[in-house]
């Protein structure tokens, strides 16, 4: 019997009274894993030899883990310290219990959320009782933890749950094969197995010297179990933006561009956002202090912004009565919002006078000097959008959010009434998580206002709306947490097995 070579070299590494894994026929055949897998695979379907498969758990003791073992529980130092305040004998003051155990921040929570649960005492009401029969020598999870750590293996079921539960263990399953030789196995070996030439690989030599017509290729078999490689990839925020663009190219849409760092001029002014507006104060903007300012603003529009600021639009319009100065309207910042680009496109600026029926969108990044939590970045994207056309209505805008979200699987918007000072009427939209079933909002909208749109020159309506990219993410993909998706906590994990369904 003639058989490639590794697969030769397999058949005679194993054995027919004791099953070999493939990691020892791969150390004793020199072979790498996938290889022995793939020989292994092949002499199975010719009956050679049979294939057994089992699930291997592997237990491993985390970081905060490994800290526990050096220092002890949190609970159980809460414990200590609860014996030491005389709980087991009348209950203590939870607070100063606390204080004396030294336990800080996420430990304290950590902490109290273990110790009745383990039986070391009661909480209640402020108050903390320490069962005097409790053993923290005998905490089940502690010894656990040592077990695992000193590489022994541990068995019961209900405490590793509870230690991945707490964090404290990762857990994950690998596939064990092992090969065992079958009667038809050993005859074959008592018959004499020679070795066949097979080649792996087609090369350019081969085919030019026509060689490639006489010789045996070996099979492919695309189950062999193979060495997982993580390549790059595109970020799911990424290609989700990208599928973002297609759809809003698909509804007729055409793509703003503009920069990040803007004038205040654009990023404000422009939208009827009074001087004084709170949240134009430094606490809120990200300024630039190179260059600190832009040169080239439209004059007569400039003039237009600044008279709609003191007087408002029309016969009986009506202005701010604050302080306006062309400074503040100059000076550059990171943009809050992509609105500063509906304004550069609305006015002209960017691609001249636009004719109604008109569409343009933008999927960018705008920079909020906000406090960072699950629903907060300091940086986030914005998928900015206006359509500008003649009577439009609120129904134009409910009915465009209702095709656009459609696309990505939601179906359950709902609308508040909201207010900016450069729309009216104004909307937020809000999404049900689908996990949590919380509802969360994913963007803002309205119609730009006339004192928005006369000094900008235009005089048709124009619905107009800011939609976060990360919401809609946590709406599609059932993300808790912001911040699992980008900046430095970033869930590589969850990031690679994520798949973008388009
Ligand atoms: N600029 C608003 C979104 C918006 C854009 C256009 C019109 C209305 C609202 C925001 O960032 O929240």
């Amino acid at each position: 019997m003639k058989l490639p070579e590794s697969q030769v070299a397999v058949l005679q590494a194993a054995s027919a009274n004791d099953a070999r894994s493939i990691e020892q026929l791969a150390a004793e055949t020199d072979l790498k894993p996938e290889t022995v897998t793939g020989a292994a695979f092949e002499l199975e379907s010719a009956g050679l030899v049979t294939v057994e498969e089992s699930t291997d758990q592997t237990v491993t003791p985390t970081e905060e883990a490994r800290e526990y073992l050096r220092d002890g529980l949190p609970e159980v130092g809460l414990y200590e310290a609860a014996l030491d305040a005389g709980a087991d004998a009348d209950p203590a003051q939870m607070g100063q219990v606390i204080g004396q155990s030294g336990l800080e921040g996420p430990q304290v929570d950590i902490a109290l959320s273990n110790y009745a649960r383990k039986g070391y005492g009661t909480i209640e009401s402020g108050d903390i009782t320490a069962d005097p029969d409790a053993d923290p020598e005998s905490d089940a999870e502690y010894a656990a933890l040592a077990a695992l750590d000193a590489g022994e293996s541990v068995e019961d079921e209900n405490v590793l749950e509870q230690l991945e539960s707490r964090g404290l263990v990762a857990i994950s399953e690998s596939t064990v094969r092992s090969v065992t030789l079958t009667d038809e196995g050993v005859t074959a070996m008592m018959e004499g197995v020679e070795t066949a030439e097979t080649v792996g690989q087609l090369t350019p030599e081969m085919l030019t010297s026509g060689e490639w017509r006489d010789v045996e290729f070996a099979e492919y078999n695309v189950e062999a179990d193979a060495e997982r490689i993580d390549g790059g990839k595109t970020h799911i925020l990424r290609q989700t933006a990208n599928r973002v663009k297609d759809t809003l190219v698909g509804m007729g849409f055409e793509e703003m561009e503009g920069p990040h760092a803007d004038a205040d001029f654009w990023i404000n002014d422009a939208l009827f956002m009074p001087q004084d507006h709170p949240a134009r104060t430094h606490w809120d903007r990200f300024a630039l202090s190179n260059p600190t300012e832009i040169d080239d603003l439209p004059e007569d529009l400039v003039g237009r912004v600044e008279d709609a600021h003191h007087n408002g639009v029309g016969e009986d319009g009506e202005g701010y009565h604050s302080p306006w100065s062309e400074d503040f309207a100059r000076a550059i910042a990171l943009r809050g919002h992509t609105t500063s680009l509906s304004m550069r496109y609305l006015s002209g600026h960017e691609v001249g006078e636009l004719e109604p029926p008109q569409r343009f969108f933008s999927v960018e990044k705008v920079y909020r000097n906000d406090t960072l939590d699950p629903t907060h970045l300091l940086e986030f994207f914005q998928i900015e959008g206006w359509v500008m056309a003649e009577d439009l209505s609120v129904r134009d805008l409910m009915g465009t959010f209702e095709e656009f979200y459609e696309q990505f699987g939601i179906t359950d918007l709902e609308y508040k009434p909201h207010y900016n000072p450069y729309t009216e009427p104004s909307f937020e939209l809000f999404g049900e998580h689908p996990t949590t079933g919380e509802l969360v909002e994913v963007g803002n909208s309205g119609m730009f206002r006339e004192e928005v749109l006369r000094p900008l020159g235009v005089d048709c309506d124009v619905m107009a709306w800011g939609l976060s990219l990360e919401r809609l993410l946590m709406l599609m993909y059932g993300f808790e947490d912001i911040r699992d998706i980008h900046g430095t906590l970033a869930d590589l994990e969850l990031l690679r097995e994520t798949e973008v369904l388009h």
